[in-house]
């Protein structure tokens, strides 16, 4: 599902109205009457519920008086709070603002303590709050009387409804604009924003539901929109459906170049990760060291084993090797655990560079290539690659911190830069091509925030492209896998989910999806 950011919504709109003759108001009715019909769905019935609906000055305020029109219509009993001056309303809100005034329903403008009073007490005993005040339109940052107000809804502890997006959070990003309204759920106009599926906007946003408000679908067609939500459908659609004749030589051949002395946790967990995509053969080469306790770790999994140098990890002369077992295979993913030695490090740029098949680069692959990301665009195949949040900031040069405020923008540059697939990890997961197309996982949860739940996803990455899928597709695929199984493992509780619990749970992920 494709997903605007707050500028392609505004020029959406302004096509439909201006282009093809929708007047605004429709859209707004139609805005409005869709926030009703799912106030409707959460308070069960409308008549003598009691609602309070806090609108701003601007079109999100405006939604807001279409929707308190509607409630009262059917027996609510609404108050409308504004904040700020009627006067200072003006087109479409206006139009709607005047209607609700010529019905006589209980609006009252926030001004002085008395009005902030009445607010208060209003929405401490209201059952619901409807919150109009700031949609896609929000600039800078949230302060002053809006904050206050914003804040004083939180703390009434009433469910609230959002329109469009929680007022404070920037659609963009999922910044938090200084305060936000905390909703139960939100109800967003013709497409998803991306900022309420990104952190930390997503916990504010509640449940979302995307609702049509009659743009024609040729606008948004034509807006060449490159955010989106992984979907259920989508994946489905990529997923290689197995031929019941299969044997394991045609679901692929998966090589994982992984471990270190001390680190083979990490080699075992990449391994099995792709044999639990639904990868045939999977071969584990790690420093010849590891191969006794890879061997008792790994039941299904071949190992071979690598020459090391004496602080265990793999030493340069391992290379022609690397390249060898790489050529008999469909896919090599290299990096979890191989730790970070100056030969190891060469080793592993000579072998990306060199070999034919895909790539999935991970962890320490992603560490020793700080520096040398031109090397990406040497390799044969478009690589992917899945950096944290602290890889992603040491291999761009920024700080964690701006990487986790900006996700979509700094994957999307890396991927542009590196000639690159770009997995960023974390809540929420985003992929990014060279093309910059962007992918929001909306899968997964905070129990996965653990050790070896990454080496797990480079493996099922693996395991998807071993069985035929494009890079593309198995790095969208596998991150929507990934944290369906996190999902599912963390039924049986979130907090101690190990990542051999979503490594169990990914079959199922995939019978989830696929059926089978
Ligand atoms: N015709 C359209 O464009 C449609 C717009 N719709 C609604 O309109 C919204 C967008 O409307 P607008 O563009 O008018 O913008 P908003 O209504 O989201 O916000 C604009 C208002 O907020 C104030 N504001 C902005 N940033 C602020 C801050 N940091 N602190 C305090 N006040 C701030 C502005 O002064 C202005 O009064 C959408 O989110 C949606 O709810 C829907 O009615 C569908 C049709
Ligand atoms: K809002």
């Amino acid at each position: 599902m494709k997903a605007t950011t707050a500028a392609e919504m505004r020029e959406i709109d302004r096509i439909a109205i201006h282009e093809y003759g929708i007047p605004g108001v429709v859209l707004m009715e139609n805005a409005g009457r869709a926030v009703v019909r799912q106030l409707e769905v959460l308070a069960g019935q409308l008549q003598e519920r009691r609602f309070c609906i806090f609108a701003g000055k601007g079109n999100n305020g405006g939604d807001g008086y279409v929707i308190a029109r509607h409630l009262a219509n059917q027996g609510a009993k609404v108050k409308v709070f504004l904040l700020g001056e009627k006067a200072a309303v003006s087109g479409d809100a206006r139009i709607n603002l005047d209607i609700i005034e010529k019905m006589n329903l209980d609006i009252l403008e926030i001004s002085s303590e008395r009005d902030w009073d009445k607010a208060r007490v209003a929405a401490s005993f209201t059952d619901y709050i409807v919150d109009a005040l700031l949609g896609t339109g929000v600039r800078g940052e949230v302060s002053g009387e809006m904050a206050r107000l914003i804040d004083m809804i939180n703390a009434a502890g009433k469910p609230v409804v959002a329109v469009d997006i929680p007022s404070g959070v920037d659609a963009d990003a999922g910044r938090i604009c200084g305060t936000a309204v905390a909703a139960a759920c939100t109800i967003t106009f013709g497409l998803p924003k991306p900022g309420l599926f990104l952190y930390p906007g997503a916990e504010y946003a509640g449940e979302i539901t995307v609702t049509d408000i009659g743009i024609p679908a040729a606008v948004v067609a034509g807006q060449n929109i490159k955010q989106n939500i992984v979907m259920a459908e989508n994946v489905r659609a990529v997923l290689p459906r197995r031929n019941p004749a299969a044997h394991k030589g045609t679901n692929g051949r998966t090589l994982v170049i992984a471990g270190s002395r001390g680190l083979s946790g990490a080699a075992a967990m990449a391994a099995e990760g792709a044999l639990r995509a639904g990868a045939g053969l999977v071969t584990l080469a790690a420093p010849a060291s590891l191969q006794d306790i890879l061997a008792t770790k790994l039941t299904e999994v071949m190992t071979k084993p690598l020459s090391e140098i004496d602080a265990g990890g793999i030493s340069r002369e391992a290379v022609a090797d690397m390249i060898e077992l790489a050529a008999g295979c469909d896919v090599l993913a290299i990096g979890p655990g191989i730790g970070r030695s100056e030969d190891t490090a060469a080793a592993v740029r000579e072998t990306i560079t060199a070999v034919e098949c895909p790539l999935v680069l991970d962890a320490d692959a992603l560490y020793v290539l700080a520096g040398f990301t031109g090397l990406l665009t040497e390799c044969a195949a478009l690589p992917v690659l899945t950096p944290h949040p602290g890889e992603m900031a040491r291999l761009t040069g920024h700080s964690i911190q701006l990487v986790n405020s900006d996700r979509i923008n700094i994957t999307r540059k890396a991927a542009g830069e590196w000639g690159s697939i770009v997995v960023l990890k974390g809540a929420r997961t985003v992929v990014a091509f060279p093309d910059g197309e962007v992918y929001i996982n909306p899968t997964g949860n905070a129990g996965m925030a653990t050790g070896g739940t990454g080496d797990v996803l480079t493996g099922v990455i693996a395991g998807l492209i071993a069985q035929g899928m494009s890079s593309h597709d198995a790095a969208v695929a596998g991150v929507y896998i990934h944290g369906l199984a996190g999902n599912i493992a963390a039924q049986s509780g979130m907090v101690g989910l190990t990542a051999t619990d979503l490594l169990k749970a990914v079959p199922a992920a995939l019978y989830g999806i696929n059926n089978y």
